[in-house]
């Protein structure tokens, strides 16, 4: 297969903060090293820091050795190709006059396809377009890229939306949900669609019930300010559990066609059922960490992190249900939190019993866990014949793992996948305006609630599951979070 170098500059708006340094700088370096990107095409790291290039250069370096893979070594040949790209651009949003230091540098020895990376708080959106319409920097073959979440709610989502497209078409915006470039979770794809015995089972008649772990160890610490106007529901629910959700549920697309994949999410979270005010209490627990210890180091809680108060939850738990033909009554248990046990990303299909037992013995019913973080895998639980000469027949659970052969298992980042994705003009993974709103309508109700004190905020310790409420959710349908 023919190598293709796409040439093209790309400017990274908040190219000094915490994402920029800890996802988006290692993968163009990784896209750099695998050839993917032409060494004519420019990267420039946009910042509010009056700094010199050489300065921006250490500093990058500097970073990428912190932030590369724990198992990957920093190589000196592939920085020196990576650094012949960079280039240091001081803006502030607010000042429209330094948007001509960009102007200075990408009108000399330009490329005709140009990316702007939004990686900054999306109430910067505007006047980042504005700025650069005011310089005409926008062209038709100009890409941008929205990180979520966008806005706080649907009404700032639309405006926000509806101002980017007064300088961008809707097919020039890529809206990232860096979920999406996970391979494990495009793999859902492949799981769901490609094999046969899924096909039948994939519904409500054989699926007891779903759940879907986001955890996470680290807290929030130097992010505080920024997350405490978020919490966990804007930072995770709103996009990546609902697209986890979508990716799920939804009914086979009639092909890869991006919009065919983004039509189907689309039914499903309209088919979302609205959290009633009589069931929020049960159905959409939130809290706050306090301190405890992780990883056996203690840690502060979340109010001592910013030394505030602050009424903003860092762990979600949901029971939810789509209304329709295939998930009729089947709920969705979806959770994500700061600072619990490890990190763990982690969907759990448990199928139903079997209708009737001839075994002496428990039957476990089927369960179908894919993990996608620490480690990638695919395990089926099956019962199994405990081989003996038993006069009784005696099972046993066993798991089946279903992980790819090593020349299969992945190297590249979400980030890498997504970016390259943005470079080569391919939108299948990004969210389609219709379907960020849908998930904004259906988020909005619950933290509307939460706002008028429905749901009482909880606590939990640092280095638990979350808070009991969240446990005995499950316990009240006789059922448990999976846990490893
Ligand atoms: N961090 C993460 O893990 C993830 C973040 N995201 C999203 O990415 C976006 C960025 O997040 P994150 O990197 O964590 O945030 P940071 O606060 O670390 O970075 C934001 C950047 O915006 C810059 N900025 C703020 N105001 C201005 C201004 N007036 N002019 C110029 N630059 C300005 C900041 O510059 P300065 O350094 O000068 O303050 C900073 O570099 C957010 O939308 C977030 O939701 C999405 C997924 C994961
Ligand atoms: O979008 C976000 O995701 C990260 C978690 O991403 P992962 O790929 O490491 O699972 C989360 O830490 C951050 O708060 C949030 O903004």
């Amino acid at each position: 297969m023919n190598k293709i170098f796409y040439k093209c500059d790309i400017v990274v708006f908040g190219g000094h903060g915490d994402l920029s340094f800890r996802k988006l700088i290692p993968a163009l370096y990784h896209l750099v090293k695998d050839a993917h990107i032409d060494l004519n095409s420019r990267i420039i790291i946009a910042s509010r820091t009056k700094m010199s290039n050489s300065d921006n250069t250490k500093l990058i370096k500097e970073k990428l050795k912190t932030f590369l893979n724990k198992d990957e070594e920093f190589e000196d040949e592939v920085f020196a190709k990576f650094e012949s790209l960079i280039k240091y651009c001081h803006i502030d949003f607010a000042e429209n006059k330094t948007f001509k230091n960009l102007e200075n540098l990408l009108t000399k020895n330009q490329n005709e396809e140009r990316i702007f990376y939004f990686s900054t708080a999306s109430e910067f959106y505007e006047n980042i377009c504005k700025s650069l319409s005011d310089y005409k920097l926008i062209s038709t073959t100009s890409r941008v890229v929205l990180e979520k979440p966008i806005g706080k709610n649907l009404e700032t989502s639309k405006v926000i939306n509806e101002k980017v497209l007064e300088y961008f078409k809707e097919d020039q915006i890529y809206r990232i949900d860096h979920y999406l470039g996970k391979d494990t979770v495009q793999n859902l794809i492949a799981l769901r669609f490609s094999n046969k015995m899924f096909v039948p089972l994939w519904d409500a008649n054989n699926i007891d019930h779903i759940q879907i772990t986001l955890s996470e160890s680290v807290g929030v610490e130097s992010r505080w300010e920024f997350y405490n106007q978020y919490g966990a529901m804007r930072d995770m629910v709103q996009n990546h559990l609902m697209q986890l959700v979508c990716l799920l549920a939804m009914e086979p697309p009639h092909s890869l066609d991006p919009n065919a994949i983004r039509d189907e999410k689309l039914k499903v979270l309209n088919s979302l059922r609205s959290i009633e005010e009589k069931d929020m209490k049960n159905h959409a627990i939130r809290a706050q960490y306090t301190a405890g210890i992780v990883d056996g180091k203690e840690v502060k809680g979340y109010l001592d992190d910013g030394n505030s108060q602050s009424d903003t939850e860092t762990f979600v738990a949901l029971k939810l249900f789509i209304d329709n033909f295939r998930w009729s009554d089947t709920p969705f248990y979806i959770r994500t939190g700061k600072r619990m046990p490890s990190k763990n990303s982690e969907i759990v299909i448990q199928f139903k019993s079997i209708p009737y037992s001839i075994f002496d013995n428990y039957t476990m019913p089927n369960k179908l866990i894919i993990s996608f973080s620490p480690d990638e895998s695919i395990t089926l639980n099956l019962m199994h014949k405990i081989p003996g000469l038993d006069e009784k027949m005696k099972l046993q659970e066993v798991s089946l793992e279903l992980n790819p052969p090593r020349s299969f298992v992945r190297k590249n980042e979400a980030y890498e996948r997504l970016l390259l994705d943005v470079i080569r003009a391919n939108p299948t993974l990004f969210m389609r305006l219709d379907e960020v709103n849908a998930a904004w309508k259906w988020t909005d109700k619950i933290i509307s609630a939460w706002q008028n004190n429905i749901t009482p905020m909880q606590t939990y310790k640092a280095g638990t599951n979350g808070p009991a409420s969240a446990i005995s959710m499950l316990a009240k349908d006789e059922r448990v979070w999976h846990e490893n």
